[in-house]
């Protein structure tokens, strides 16, 4: 729970251009689409900057030279590994990036950073991602880019795995805030199988997440498909539970759910305060 989490609140200097919730939430009555679209495009360059204060503060606290490193998925581990390369080519630090994903990898070699894996690093002195919610015992819900999977790996073979995320990624408990459902990555030939098994012995419903830019379904980096579980959020639900009864199914890969997984989290919000919360 929060209460018997180690909290720390600490503000990190923001360019003086930023713009707050309340400015782009004052600026009504009646707005024109431009000044919607210009509010937007506000609310969203601020969530962005509850990113980057959170990816800054938890490469500057955890990473030392030496140091092999996972590296998450999604859009706030773009700015930990800018700042990571930062630190590398400053303090020439000797570090070794293992990815979760086709866009790490990406981000990797486009930062200049020394490309790993698993196989040649297979412990790993930390591992940082993103996630899309943190529950009060910082229990995950991961996977709104369809990584969860190698990302799972990645964690499990860090000696610490830290988590960072804007601010409105912070919940009581799972699905309080995450709506579009539960990530679950399955073999193609099993996806039917895996739906009906969910929706008759668990609840709710799970859908195949459908491609935007292409026809069919979203394939992984794995070659597999991923099913969107909803499930009716509740307060207490026994999350490692749920997780091993999925698991259970044939066919099923891996979940999104990261339960006692989680080192540290850093929540960052618009205005550059950071909350640190660390398990004792
Ligand atoms: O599959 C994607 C990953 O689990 C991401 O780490 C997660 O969706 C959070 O992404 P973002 O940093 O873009 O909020």
């Amino acid at each position: 729970m929060y209460g018997r989490l180690v909290l720390t609140i600490c503000r990190l200097p923001l360019p003086s251009s930023s713009s707050s919730w309340s400015s782009s939430l004052r600026a009504t009555p009646a707005p024109s689409t431009a000044t919607r679209a210009f509010s937007l495009s506000e609310a969203m360059a601020s969530v962005a900057k509850g990113k980057r204060a959170a990816a800054f503060k938890a490469i500057d606290d955890h990473i030392k030279d030496g140091d092999r490193i996972g590296i998450g998925s999604g859009s706030t581990i773009v700015f930990a590994v800018e700042r990571l390369a930062e630190r590398v080519k400053n303090e020439k630090l000797s570090v070794r990036c293992v990815p979760t994903s086709f866009q790490a990898k990406e981000l990797i070699i486009s930062n200049g950073l020394v490309l790993s894996n698993l196989e040649t690093d297979h412990v790993l002195d930390i591992a940082i991602d993103g996630a899309d919610e943190v529950d009060k015992d910082l229990n995950l819900i991961k996977g709104g880019g369809g990584c969860q999977t190698q990302e799972k790996i990645v964690a499990f073979a860090a000696k610490k795995f830290i988590v960072i995320a804007d601010d409105s990624k912070k919940s009581e408990y799972l699905g309080e805030k995450w709506k579009t459902g539960l990530p679950i990555e399955v073999l193609q030939i099993a996806h039917k199988v895996v739906k009906a098994k969910i929706e008759s012995s668990l609840e709710g419903t799970a859908d195949l997440r459908i491609a935007q830019k292409k026809a069919g379904p979203v394939v992984t980096d794995n070659g597999n498909l991923i099913l969107d579980w909803k499930f009716d959020a509740a307060r207490d639900k026994d999350w490692s539970q749920v997780n091993g009864l999925l698991k259970a199914i044939p066919g099923v890969v891996e979940t999104g759910l990261f339960v006692g997984m989680t080192s540290c989290v850093y929540f960052g919000s618009p205005n550059g305060e950071i909350l640190t919360i660390n398990l004792p």
